[in-house]
């Protein structure tokens, strides 16, 4: 992946998103390079999400645009998002509780992939998320965790090229945070990704490159120990507790 490092593989521009009065977002300039592993990080408010929605299609912006791969995707729906070759899970659960683990995961394989190579994909991605076990469980009677590392794995078996997680170690045990961890520097190995997250132990397991975000802007971006260093980093997000 060295080779195309400095592919620039999304990029918005003077991205702006409004509720009403409340700008969410303002003049966002963002790039993502191919290869990365980013996070978005801060305080409550800052305006992660809604940027975040912003690229994935569940939010039109206001202003600005949104390119993924040199395609303007600004005011995309979802679905052509995906159609990219873009794995997304957002914060609302996207399973089908009625279907078991394996049904899930092979669903959303064969979505993108024809049937034997969804059925090859969903049984090395059970094996990679370690979901043996319960893979012919109900969705909806799994733990909290548990879910999460369905939804996590019904990205994997897409194998997109792309992978935007909003808070996938949200409501997680620090043994489930961990693994989570492990399972995102993996599916790093073959995908470029964006995290936006809130707990830190999780972000300083995986964080390469920091994106900062404060009242809807950029604040500062980098490395984990360059923004923990910074003094108004400290002062907007890493001193107060939330
Ligand atoms: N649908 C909406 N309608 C009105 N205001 C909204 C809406 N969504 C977000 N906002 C406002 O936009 C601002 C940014 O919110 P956003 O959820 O993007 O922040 P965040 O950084 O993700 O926060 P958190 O860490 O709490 O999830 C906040 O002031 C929020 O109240």
């Amino acid at each position: 992946m060295a080779r195309t490092r400095r592919e620039t593989v999304l990029e918005t521009r003077d991205l702006t998103m409004r509720f009403g009065g409340v700008v969410a977002n303002e003049r966002v300039d963002f790039r993502l390079y191919a290869g990365e592993l980013r996070c978005l990080i801060g305080p409550n408010g800052a305006g992660k999400s809604t940027f975040f929605k912003c690229l994935t299609g569940q939010l039109k912006p206001t202003e600005g645009t949104v390119t993924i791969r040199d395609v303007d995707t600004t005011g995309a729906d979802p679905h052509e998002v995906a159609e990219l070759g873009v794995g997304i899970k957002t914060q609302v659960p996207n399973v089908f509780d009625a279907l078991s683990v394996e049904e899930n995961i092979w669903l959303a394989s064969r979505r993108f992939h024809p049937d034997k190579r969804a059925q090859a994909l969903t049984a090395d991605t059970i094996e990679r998320v370690r979901l043996g076990d319960i893979r012919r469980r109900q969705v909806g009677a799994l733990a909290h965790g548990q879910r999460q590392w369905v939804e996590l794995a019904m990205v994997i078996a897409a194998e997109p090229w792309l992978v935007l997680l909003d808070e996938p170690a949200a409501g997680m045990t620090d043994e489930e945070t961990e693994f989570t961890a492990g399972l995102i520097r993996e599916i790093n190995k073959t995908a470029t990704l964006i995290v936006v997250e809130h707990d830190m132990n999780f972000i300083r397991a995986i964080a390469q490159k920091v994106t900062v975000f404060h009242r809807g802007a950029i604040l500062m971006e980098g490395t984990m120990d360059e923004v923990s260093a910074d003094p108004t980093v400290r002062d907007v997000y890493l001193g107060h507790k939330h």
